[in-house]
């Protein structure tokens, strides 16, 4: 599967804790990740991860437009729900996303848990099937 992490400032460490723990789960996927949260976590972790742009400057579009692609299959995004963000358009526009694209995607760590928990049994291979990822209505 193909997984993005992304995580605002103040829930970065978070984030990197969470991947650390989970790390022999993330060893068996694709990683992407917005430009400092990717860094964090690889320095963190040693996962190998394909890193965009930071999110301000345009890396929650860019994992976007993977989403709009079909080729991410899961996106957990640790959101700060109390600082305003310069680009919550963008943030906007990435959630508005998954939605359209039927793309799992926790905005917190209990969520992530559980969708984590989903990864070990078998519940993303609905992703497998052709009709998602694919649409072009
Ligand atoms: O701002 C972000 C998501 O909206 C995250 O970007 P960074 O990982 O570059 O900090």
């Amino acid at each position: 599967m193909n997984i993005a992490l992304i995580a605002h400032d103040r829930k970065k460490e978070d984030l990197v804790n969470f991947a650390t723990a989970y790390r022999h789960i993330f060893a068996d996927h694709s990683l992407f990740a917005t430009g400092t949260t990717g860094k964090r976590i690889s320095e963190a972790t040693a996962l190998s991860i394909t890193r965009f742009l930071s999110g301000p400057m345009g890396g929650d579009q860019q994992l976007g437009a993977l989403v709009a692609e079909g080729k991410l299959d899961l996106v957990l995004f640790f959101r700060d729900p109390l600082q305003a963000q310069p680009h919550e358009p963008d943030i906007s526009a990435l959630i508005r996303l998954c939605d359209v694209h039927d793309v799992p995607i926790a905005t917190n760590m209990g969520t992530a848990e559980v969708l984590l928990a989903g990864l070990k049994n078998g519940a993303f291979d609905f992703r497998k099937k052709e009709t998602y990822g694919s649409r072009e209505e």
